[in-house]
């Protein structure tokens, strides 16, 4: 039976070029800091379905249905990267003076490009690293040296960056099948919540992450859960996997919906105008014939979108 819960240390001595990934470079934080730049922010003029508010220059947010989330409006992928950080580290922050552990979950994609100013000042030293735990709502099943990897992904752009304890980051078992890392993800997540280290939903019983940061696809789809696929149903597991999925590579494991759900925050992160169709599917009331996986996400806690103008160029 594999170990549950390999935090990542004990992994990273049998991954095979595990130097390779111990000899990234650690990049001072001084040289990340960057000013929100101020412009205009234009929405196009059939907005009128939602009530926009500037709150700076920057940034609009737009008033939707309780259950579409706050929506924030970024002028640029610069400013929205700048507001991510800030809103991620507050709530880290808020979270780790409450509790032992702030728990967070990364999805692939650009969403680890938009953290990109949480590494910089003044998050460096202002945020307590030594309360974080990683974990990932899916990952591709390859080897976490392969270039699909989100574990990779998120060790080079981020972690390796910030000071986050190794027994606290979260990577699926490499070694395993498609379902065996499922399972073993599964377990590592009961086990986390047995010993408190993970909250668990009062109301669905699934684990309550503190923040789920996530991408979108262009077609609507959220984590590894693809429009039309039955993964998108599964209502009991925590976590499950795909073999055939509609972006390469084909296999990945990848939290439920209901796990989403339970989330005490979700944060939407979305850029260009190749989401733009999706996202307004997602946030109009313009009745679908499919619903997108994207339309799913209703947490418990706090919907969040964050949107640079391209993105929301549809709204
Ligand atoms: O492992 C994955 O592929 C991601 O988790 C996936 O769900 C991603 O978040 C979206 O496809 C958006 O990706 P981009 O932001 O790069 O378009």
């Amino acid at each position: 039976m594999a170990s549950t819960c390999r935090a990542l240390s004990a992994n990273l001595r049998t991954l095979p070029n595990s130097s390779f990934i111990r000899s990234l470079p650690y990049i001072p934080s001084r040289f990340f800091a960057v000013k929100p730049a101020f412009s205009s922010l234009k929405l196009n003029s059939n907005s009128s379905r939602f009530s926009c508010r500037r709150t700076k220059a920057s940034m609009a947010e737009i008033v939707t249905p309780k259950s579409k989330g706050k929506v924030k409006v970024f002028d640029t992928e610069e400013d929205l990267a700048v507001s991510l950080a800030e809103y991620t580290a507050d709530l880290a922050n808020k979270v780790s003076q409450e509790r032992s552990s702030f728990t967070v979950v990364f999805s692939g994609g650009s969403l680890v490009k938009s953290l990109r100013k949480l590494v910089g000042q003044p998050y460096i030293d202002s945020v307590d690293w030594s309360k974080w735990h990683v974990f990932w709502v899916d990952e591709r099943v390859v080897p976490k040296d392969h270039p699909d990897s989100n574990y990779l992904l998120a060790y080079t752009e981020f972690l390796s960056k910030v000071p986050i304890p190794t027994g606290h980051v979260y990577a699926i078992n490499d070694a395993l099948s498609a379902e065996g890392a499922a399972d073993d993800y599964e377990t590592c997540l009961k086990h986390l919540v047995q010993t408190k280290i993970l909250d668990q939903s009062h109301s669905t019983n699934f684990p309550k992450f503190d923040l789920m940061l996530m991408g979108m696809g262009p077609d609507g789809h959220i984590a590894s859960l693809f429009p039309g696929h039955p993964l998108v149903q599964e209502n009991e597991k925590w976590v499950s996997f795909i073999k055939d999925s509609p972006k390469p590579p084909p296999e990945r494991i990848s939290f439920t919906l209901p796990v989403i759900n339970s989330s005490a925050n979700v944060a939407l992160v979305v850029a260009g105008a190749g989401k733009a169709s999706a996202v307004h599917t997602a946030l109009s009331d313009v009745s679908n014939s499919e619903v997108l996986p994207v339309q799913l996400v209703e947490p418990e806690g706090e919907l969040t979108w964050f949107l640079d103008k391209e993105a929301a160029s549809k709204l």
